[in-house]
């Protein structure tokens, strides 16, 4: 299961992005938001993060105009590793070195064509379960 959420500047992109996972009956929950209306990134990067990180959902997208606002606010959540990705090489890099768990986009960043293709490889790629990424990442939970 896959959370996906986005705020008004994200929200086109989040509906092709919810089509393209329909295709690939892959199965998602969209905590919004519902339209064009202007509203607040924080509270969408938020509720795709909870639902990542209590496990409900295996990994998650966030978009909003450049990506930047709703990542940060998906990092806050603890176990959560957001990854602000506009490029192929980054979304396979994340998810390999630093099992990230959520993508982050911006859809005034990058058009339509190239987010699929990077959802599709985030998705797609696994974590390379390698020691030192392992111990970097647990690294970044420590305080
Ligand atoms: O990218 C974003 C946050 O990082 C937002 O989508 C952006 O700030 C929204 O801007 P506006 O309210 O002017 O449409």
């Amino acid at each position: 299961m896959i959370a996906i959420g986005s705020d008004h500047g994200g929200y086109v992109l989040k509906q092709e992005i919810i089509k393209y996972l329909e295709s690939k009956n892959i199965e998602y929950k969209d905590v919004g938001c519902y339209s064009e209306e202007s509203c607040d990134y924080a509270q969408f990067g938020k509720s795709v993060a909870k639902l990542v990180a209590d496990g409900t959902c295996e990994k998650g997208i966030v978009i909003c105009g450049t990506g930047i606002g709703i990542s940060i606010a998906a990092n806050k959540v603890k176990g959560i590793r957001a990854a602000l990705c506009h490029d192929c090489f980054s979304a396979q890099a994340t998810r390999e070195h630093n099992d990230a768990n959520i993508l982050a986009m911006g859809a005034r960043v990058i058009g339509p064509g190239l987010a699929l293709k990077i959802v599709e490889t985030f998705l797609g790629t696994e974590f390379s379960n390698e020691e030192r990424h392992i111990r970097r990442i647990a690294q970044i939970e420590d305080n």
